[in-house]
């Protein structure tokens, strides 16, 4: 279990993060959501004692990164790939980080295997691709078969093939029991992964949910209608009860009916139609709108800054 206690990190005049509390459980894949700029990766280093918090606290299964005695046997993080020592070659690196940690040396071997980079183990790192990149991170943070892990950004990088390879793994561990604390800024990616989110801007808390009930709340269906007698067409459906909408360039909305029931209207009441079409509210809209103030002001702020 990770648990972030009013966390506030300030660089600067930069408030990062701004008295962040909450807690991801453990036996689920957690997403971690926020515009550019957000504070999550700010977040994900305190969480691992790389960025001291200005104020607050991150515990790890109760105790604090720092009192860890063996690190990468209580937590497994993948914060930025390309930090890697390109000199090295994949399989020194891991053996470096085995024996600082006294993990024993087979690991390394598992872990490669894992990660799909037996073949390239003993390459130097520095041709690695950000994909192979990505991989030996992964590598990495399981080295130490840690039960909490936290990845940011893992899909970065990865082709088709390997964005499914790391959903698969993401779920695999989560059902092994461990906290999986992964972060992104594509909602439609989260939604396809994560069972639980948590979403912040400015650094702020904005929602702690279930990826089902972000779904139900924010997901709308409707039917889309363009008619050149968009009046008509609205009296007709308000007459049988349906409500609607103004939908963009002179469209209307129907709420809570079919595309058969409007076309039957339209027929019976002689309205042309030009088209009818069922529509969902793409998740990615959804979390748009939730964290649209705080990537305003970021702009803004932004902007503000450079005169
Ligand atoms: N080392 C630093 N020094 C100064 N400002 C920083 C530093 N690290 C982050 N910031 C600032 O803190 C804020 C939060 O950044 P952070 O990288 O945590 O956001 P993020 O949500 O991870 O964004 P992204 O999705 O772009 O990676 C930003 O305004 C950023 O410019």
């Amino acid at each position: 279990m990770i648990e972030v206690q009013q966390l506030t990190k300030r660089y600067g005049s930069t408030l990062a993060v701004d008295g962040l509390s909450f807690t991801v459980e453990p036996g689920r894949v957690t997403g971690f959501l926020g515009p550019n700029g957000a504070g999550k990766s700010t977040t994900m280093r305190a969480m691992i004692g790389l960025d001291r918090p200005t104020s607050g606290r991150v515990l790890i299964d109760g105790r604090s990164y720092t009192d860890l005695r063996y690190p990468l046997r209580e937590v497994g993080a993948l914060l930025d790939a390309k930090a890697l020592h390109g000199g090295r070659t994949a399989r020194a690196h891991l053996l470096g980080l085995a024996r600082s940690n006294r993990i024993p040396d087979r690991r390394v071997d598992e872990v490669l295997n894992t990660v799909g980079l037996t073949g390239a183990a003993d390459r130097r790192t520095e041709g690695f691709s950000l994909g192979m990149a990505q991989r030996l991170g992964v590598a990495c943070a399981l080295l130490g078969d840690p039960p909490v892990l936290l990845l940011d950004e893992p899909v970065n990088g990865l082709d088709p093939e390997g964005i499914l390879w790391i959903r698969g793994l993401m779920r695999q561990l989560a059902e092994e029991g461990r906290t999986v604390f992964v972060s992104s800024h594509l909602m439609s990616e989260m939604a396809l992964t994560a069972e639980h989110l948590i979403v912040i801007g400015r650094g702020r808390l904005l929602a702690d949910t279930s990826v089902e009930q972000f779904i139900a709340r924010n997901s709308r269906a409707y039917i889309l209608i363009r008619t050149p007698e968009p009046q008509r067409m609205r009296d007709v459906l308000t007459d049988a009860g349906v409500h609607t909408d103004d939908g963009p360039d002179g469209t209307l909305e129907a709420v809570g009916t079919s595309s058969e029931k409007v076309g039957e209207l339209a027929s019976r009441h002689g309205v042309t139609i030009h088209e009818i079409s069922p529509r969902t509210a793409s998740l990615e809209e959804a979390f748009m709108q939730l964290t649209a103030d705080a990537a305003d002001y970021r702009a803004e702020s932004r902007s503000a800054d450079h005169g």
